[in-house]
């Protein structure tokens, strides 16, 4: 009893050196543990099953509870996969913390996969809350079963032949205006170079005057003309983000009719991180007008940086403390998704007000169709007039370009102007008129702007349900975020590619030239005749493919087969196309950028596509291939020969090899800092 009686006591003396919320932390603590406790206890149990199942497949060592997540953020998952490809084969096991999933990276099976699996499987965890968590679900990438086939039905329209015709002088009045933008960038940078060197034969003369004063005046005057800080340097600008801008642009007047004014400030481009953090801090007030034009491109601007933000830290691997808890310990994902919310760290605060941006840009594209759409006539495709109208009566106002009157012509029809023009180009274009499959749209495409007007028609074909509003809006936000940055990437690397190689450069110039000649923007009908232009976009992504992996679960009831090696039914599976595309034993000389690849004229395609027919797969396969894939090619082909009609790039020192970020994209990491040179001035250098 004495010793009892000194413990309290010694107890009750303590207690005043500990903080009140320290002891009502007491029990919260324990039952922490209890949970810890808990988990391992399962990790014990339930680890070794999974493993059980998968035992017969190789793969590298995985540490308690960790699995292969450290090597991978070491490594950048991408680059992780090709190693163990190297050691362990085709198809590998890899443990993503307590979640065991099997990775296929040989370029035949990864089709076959492909081909035969039906539905996505989401690996990172998702600490997203009500409408937000719910609305990810609903997204086209997301969806499956009966709803997926309801929902790729309803967008498939939207990517037809004859809407992607109509869709041209829109891409090409966005990329028009991107290159007068970086041809700005290049005259002014022109202009202050031989203002420079007229100042520097002044100085010249004042020294041989003055006995040799000038030489820090000058490195002023150079300081002066780069912002006083080391990057941007004069001249240069980031040209992946201002891609971003146009992609960004490209999908507000393509798919809904508005402009966001993503292309309106050419100052988006020339800044650093710093105002991307201010951007990301201001985007949670931003205020979601459809109309950007209104907010002098801010709104585009945060918008494109929250799409981006999306992309980088929704990543498990470089997001969140608490993404890479919960992928590592899932069972945790219901008490983490509170705790991240109320005590969030840096990367999820970011990541939460990118989501509300584009949630608030998504409801506003919404709500604006449904304002128009109040007070116009439906068409019997579903098309609104007012819809068509706005997206058709100016692809220059859109992109807020000074479009030469041949950009205007697709195929040697006048681009439509005004009403008339619009409907005609409506007609033209193919509206969705109600082709009986049940989806309430149909026909061969539909005009430009009018991707709501699909959504709000789609039917489920067995109780005739509209989609819901969130429905409505995850498909909108699948196709902001689809849309902007793999494209945006593509192009970025294929211009870094193109950079760094002068023969390719000096061949797609020669292409260019002979198709096009100096500043006749392409039509419908130039764009098979620019197969190197597409080479070079393909080579591209072979190398750094955007989207670097997918993914497929396999079915429940029956394994699934694949070279040989048996997968248990609801295995998780990445197919991780950067190792397919890198690949030694498809591509010779992997690592070397060579277009002719691609060319069919050329004896080293045969090398390749004869073999390996699906070994170049940077849109997937089969019935999930990505739905945007034409049109992307479109716009990439398009911009890629405007901008070199005009201009070339060189690169900042310091970019080779690029560094890459892979979280859910592959994606330059610190932008592609570029000078754009105009060609006239190029030839004089
Ligand atoms: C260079 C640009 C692009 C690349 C590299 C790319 C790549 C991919 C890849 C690899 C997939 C998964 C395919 C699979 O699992 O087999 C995908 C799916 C998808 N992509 Fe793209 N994409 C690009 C542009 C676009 C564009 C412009 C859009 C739309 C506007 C788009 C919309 C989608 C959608 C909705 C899906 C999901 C389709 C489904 O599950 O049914 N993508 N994309």
């Amino acid at each position: 009893a004495g010793a009892t009686d000194s413990a309290v006591q010694q107890q009750e003396e303590l207690l005043p050196l500990l903080p009140a919320g320290r002891l009502t932390l007491l029990p919260w603590v324990s039952r922490a543990l209890a949970v810890l406790a808990l988990l391992l206890a399962l990790h014990v149990l339930a680890d070794p099953l999974q493993r059980w199942r998968l035992r017969h497949i190789p793969g590298p060592p995985a540490l308690p509870l960790l699995g292969s997540v450290p090597a991978m953020m070491r490594a950048g998952g991408p680059f992780f996969f090709r190693q163990c490809f190297a050691k362990y084969g085709p198809v590998f096991k890899v443990a993503m913390g307590r979640k065991w999933v099997v990775v296929v990276a040989d370029a035949e099976l990864m089709r076959q996969a492909g081909q035969r699996l039906r539905s996505h499987v989401i690996i990172e965890p998702n600490l997203n809350r009500g409408h937000l968590r719910r609305l990810d679900a609903e997204g086209l990438f997301q969806a499956h079963g009966e709803f997926w086939r309801l929902l790729r039905g309803a967008w498939q329209p939207a990517f037809s032949s004859a809407a992607l015709s109509g869709y041209l002088p829109l891409m090409s009045a966005c990329g028009l205006r991107l290159a007068q933008q970086l041809q700005a960038v290049a005259a002014e940078a022109a202009e202050k170079k031989e203002g420079e060197e007229e100042g520097k034969e002044e100085e010249g003369k004042g020294e041989e005057k003055q006995g040799g004063q000038a030489e820090g005046g000058q490195a002023e005057g150079v300081r002066k003309g780069e912002g006083g800080g080391a990057r941007p340097a004069a001249g240069y600008v980031d040209v992946w983000r201002a891609l971003g801008g146009m992609t960004l642009q490209v999908v507000g007047s393509t798919a809904y009719g508005v402009e966001f004014g993503t292309l309106t400030a050419s100052g988006n481009y020339r800044t650093g991180t710093k105002d991307e953090e201010e951007d990301a801090a201001a985007a949670a007030t931003a205020t979601a007008t459809a109309d950007g034009a209104g907010g002098g491109g801010k709104y585009g601007r945060r918008l494109a940086v929250a799409c981006g933000d999306v992309f980088r830290f929704g990543s498990a691997l470089h997001g969140s403390i608490y993404q890479r808890i919960g992928l590592l310990l899932p069972e945790l994902v219901p008490a983490l998704v509170p705790l991240a919310h109320s005590l969030p760290d840096p990367p999820f605060k970011r990541l939460q007000r990118a989501r509300s941006t584009l949630l608030a840009a998504c409801m506003e594209l919404i709500r604006s169709w449904r304002q128009q759409h109040a007070t116009t006539t439906r068409t019997a495709g579903g098309t609104t007039a007012t819809g068509v109208a706005a997206a058709a009566e100016a692809p220059a106002a859109m992109c807020g370009a000074a479009v030469p009157a041949a950009a205007a012509a697709v195929d040697g029809a006048a681009a439509p102007a005004g009403p008339e023009e619009a409907d005609a180009a409506a007609r033209g274009g193919g509206v969705g008129g109600g082709g009986g499959d049940g989806s309430g749209v149909g026909g061969s495409g539909v005009a430009a702007g009018s991707f709501l007007d699909l959504m709000l028609a789609a039917r489920d074909k067995a109780n005739g349900a509209a989609l819901t509003d969130r429905m409505v809006a995850a498909q909108v936000q699948t196709f902001l975020l689809a849309g902007y940055e793999t494209t945006a990437n593509a192009l970025a690397f294929a211009i870094y590619c193109v950079a760094t190689h002068p023969e390719v450069e000096s061949r797609l110039l020669a292409e260019v030239d002979a198709v096009l000649g100096r500043d006749r923007p392409p039509t419908e009908s130039d764009l098979p005749r620019l197969p190197y232009t597409e080479a070079v976009l393909n080579e591209a992504m072979r190398l750094f493919p955007p989207a670097h992996a997918t993914t497929r679960i396999v079915e429940a009831g029956a394994p699934l087969q694949l070279g040989g090696v048996s997968l248990p039914p609801r295995t998780p599976l990445i197919l991780a196309i950067y190792s397919a595309h890198h690949d030694p034993a498809v591509w010779p000389r992997p690592e070397d950028f060579i277009p002719e690849r691609f060319l069919p004229a050329s004896p080293l395609h045969s090398e390749v596509a004869a073999r390996v027919p699906g070994a170049h797969a940077p849109f997937g396969y089969g019935s999930r291939m990505c739905i945007g894939w034409k049109f992307a090619m479109q716009e990439a082909k398009l911009v890629l020969a405007l901008l070199y009609q005009r201009l070339l790039f060189r690169l900042q020192p310091g970019q080779v090899p690029l560094p890459t970020a892979t979280a859910l994209t592959l994606a330059p990491r610190d932008g592609l800092w570029v000078r754009p040179v105009l060609r006239r001035a190029a030839r004089a250098e």
